[in-house]
């Protein structure tokens, strides 16, 4: 069955909406969080752990799968769904952004990108089509064009030349994608952080009618207000009845401004990155597990937080396992800053229920220590 998106409600006081995505592995709510599982698995969790915190879909990453341990071995086993024991939705980037931000001495033509592996300098090229080869062998349920991910800053022209070339990637790995049951290809809008040239992309791209678009482009070291000016900008341009994915977001904060701005899908690496540094995101802020002051303190990680790890370890404790560098730690942190994340998507759907999302983004800023 083809993905399709169905708008529940809009918000009445903001651009966020309400939606289900029906995919043929089950219904997506929006807006939604995906946990990040870049190389088959959202490290330190097990697929029942994600399901426990009720983790909807996660994403997957095309330029890492490729490299190690190939597409083909991940065919060969039966697809990732199957390789990674995960039968819930899976979306996978295309590797644009990964060649860009990790590949090395990348050169980039009309056909394609070639670039070097970070992982043993070897030489590899990707082409739109390669691109849509690969994820058709890992079976995601959502795909993604190979786009550029301009850097920032970059100046306007480069950005012009760039979102058109993208434009016309998005074509052939349209072209390419013919006949895949079961598996969207989603655009992904480019144009940095120029309004005009985000209008063109999103013009060039809605002609070929793909499922769904992504806001690619952001998230790339660019001041947050500026992520959102871009953001207000773009979201306008976008089809109602098709989700809208924000690339590589993010933070609390950045999550409650892209689904006012009409954002219903995010996928970040923070919450696991940080959560592996002993960074907890809290109700009431970040915790340092590390900090002295959390020595004797043998109360919850979040007063407010009903999960596995605030409900029966204590900071103390936590603190010990991140001094005594024992991998339970990162188990446990990871747990709780995901349920955490994914606990505010679903209260922000309920606030959008009840047309309450402004204040709730008030109440949520106060407590957490963000300027309102
Ligand atoms: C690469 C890694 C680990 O993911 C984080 C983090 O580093 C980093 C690197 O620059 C900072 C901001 C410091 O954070 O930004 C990542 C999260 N931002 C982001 N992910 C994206 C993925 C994308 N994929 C595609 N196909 N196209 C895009 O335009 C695109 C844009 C994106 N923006
Ligand atoms: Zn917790």
């Amino acid at each position: 069955m083809a993905l399709t998106y169905e708008l529940i409600k809009e918000c009445k006081q903001s651009g966020a909406r309400l939606g289900k995505i029906h995919t043929a592995r089950g219904v997506i709510e929006t807006p939604i969080f995906m946990p990040v599982g870049t190389q088959a698995t959202v490290k330190t969790m097990t697929p029942e752990e994600l399901k426990d915190i009720k983790s909807q879909i996660i994403l997957s990453n095309t330029y890492h799968l490729y490299l190690r341990p190939g597409h083909e071995l991940v065919k060969k086993a039966g697809g990732l769904h199957r390789f990674m024991n995960w039968d819930k939705p899976i979306l996978t980037d295309s590797g644009g952004f990964q060649v860009f931000s990790l590949g090395d001495l990348r050169k980039i033509s009309e056909e394609g990108v070639e670039f070097r592996s970070h992982l043993d300098g070897s030489k590899h090229f990707i082409s739109p089509e390669k691109a849509v080869e690969i994820q058709n062998a890992l079976g995601s349920d959502i795909m993604m064009v190979f786009d550029e991910c301009a850097p920032y800053p970059a100046d306007r022209e480069y950005v012009k030349n760039s979102l058109e070339r993208t434009t016309r990637w998005a074509k052939r790995c349209k072209d390419a994608h013919k006949n895949i049951e079961n598996q969207s290809l989603f655009g992904i809008i480019q144009g940095g952080m120029y309004g005009d040239l985000r209008k063109q992309s999103a013009e060039e791209l809605l002609e070929l009618d793909f499922p769904g678009y992504a806001v690619g482009g952001l998230s790339v070291g660019e001041p947050k207000p500026l992520m959102y000016e871009v953001l207000e900008y773009t979201t306008p341009f976008m089809p109602k009845n098709k989700p809208r994915y924000l690339m590589g977001v993010g933070s609390p904060d950045c999550l409650i401004e892209g689904v006012i701005r009409g954002i219903d899908m995010f996928d970040c690496v923070l919450p696991t990155r940080i959560a592996r540094n002993g960074t907890a995101m809290t109700s009431h802020g970040k915790v340092v597990i590390k900090n002295a002051k959390h020595t004797e303190d043998f109360t919850g990680l979040d007063p407010e937080c009903d999960c596995y790890t605030c409900k029966n370890y204590s900071k103390a404790y936590l603190r010990h396992l991140f001094k005594a560098n024992e991998v339970l730690g990162l188990r446990l942190m990871s747990h709780h800053n995901l349920y955490f994340l994914l606990k505010l998507m679903e209260e922000i759907r309920q606030a959008i229920k009840e047309d309450r999302l402004l204040d709730y983004r008030k109440n949520f800023f106060v407590k957490y220590g963000y300027d309102v």
